[in-house]
């Protein structure tokens, strides 16, 4: 059976998540989705041993490999490449961690098929949102997300989990897009020619506790976050429109502090 399927895992220091990640996400796609789905681990010279745990498994049998870059570091990039290594048709992004549950993944998959783009949304019904952070994770968390709402309809474009039909990626230059920071799935959404219906399918979510290895969200990320978003507000709405966004941001600035204030007090 050919491989429709690809899950890409952008990985560093994960040695410990790779073999409960692999063996929970092919339990979970069954027999007959484990024949059509490969999973693909993209590591930053983690040197760790997690390239001797995947050649642990792929000798047990699993659809599983490790591309490992030498040359570049970051999570979007190594995202984007391993979208662009998948043979898959359908491509799916999720952390390593076990923050974003592998059971959840084959109905990612059902979306796909009726949806250009699918996220997985902690922003649902029934969802405990965020719960287990700390105040100042869950702020920036709500400001980054409000900050991106003039970009997309989509309720949680922050997710790192989530995916998209590959020929919609093949219609974009490689140049194109923004392989900075952490939100490639923001930048996807804003830029790439996705249809106007049947856009985006959601599937609500908890997102996880990490019990292995340790976040590597920093500063940094937010830094790029922010130029990621300026870049993307003049992709959509021209640098004519200068004035405008200005007066956006300080709005949203002001609405963010509030926010803040209302949680501290
Ligand atoms: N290859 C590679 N992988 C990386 C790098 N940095 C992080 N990763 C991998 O990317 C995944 C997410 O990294 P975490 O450090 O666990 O991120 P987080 O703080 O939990 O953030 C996650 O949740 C956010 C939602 O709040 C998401 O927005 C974000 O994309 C990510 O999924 C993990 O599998 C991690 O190993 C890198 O430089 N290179
Ligand atoms: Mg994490």
């Amino acid at each position: 059976m050919s491989i429709t399927n690809s899950v890409i895992v952008p990985a560093y220091h994960e040695k410990l998540n790779v073999k409960p990640l692999t063996t929970r996400l092919f339990a979970a796609l069954g027999n007959e989705g484990s024949k059509c789905t490969e999973l693909i681990f993209v590591d930053d010279n983690s040197q760790d041993g997690s390239v001797e745990e995947v050649e642990a498994l792929k000798k047990q049998g699993y659809n599983v490999k490790i591309i490992v870059r030498t040359d570049e570091r970051g999570l979007s990039s190594a995202v984007l490449k391993g979208f662009h290594e998948a043979q898959g048709e359908y491509l799916i992004c999720m952390d390593a961690d076990l923050q974003h549950p592998p059971e959840s993944v084959p109905q990612l998959f059902d979306s796909l098929k009726t949806h250009a783009f699918v996220l997985g949304t902690r922003y649902a019904p029934g969802v405990g949102i965020d719960k287990d952070w700390p105040l100042y994770r869950r702020v920036i968390s709500s400001t980054a997300r409000m900050m991106a709402r003039p970009l997309t309809t989509a309720s949680d474009p922050m997710s790192g989990f989530f995916g998209l039909q590959k020929k919609y990626l093949l219609q974009a230059a490689p140049s194109d897009i923004n392989s900075q920071g952490f939100k490639i799935a923001l930048e996807l959404l804003a830029k790439l020619p996705l249809p106007k219906t049947n856009t985006i399918g959601e599937i609500p979510f908890s997102f996880g506790v990490r019990t292995e290895g340790e976040s590597k969200l920093s500063g940094k990320v937010i830094i790029q976050y922010l130029q990621q978003l300026k870049e993307l507000y003049f992709f959509k709405y021209g640098a004519n429109n200068l004035i405008l966004f200005f007066v956006f941001w300080s709005i949203l600035a002001l609405y963010a502090l509030y926010k803040l204030l209302a949680l501290v007090c």
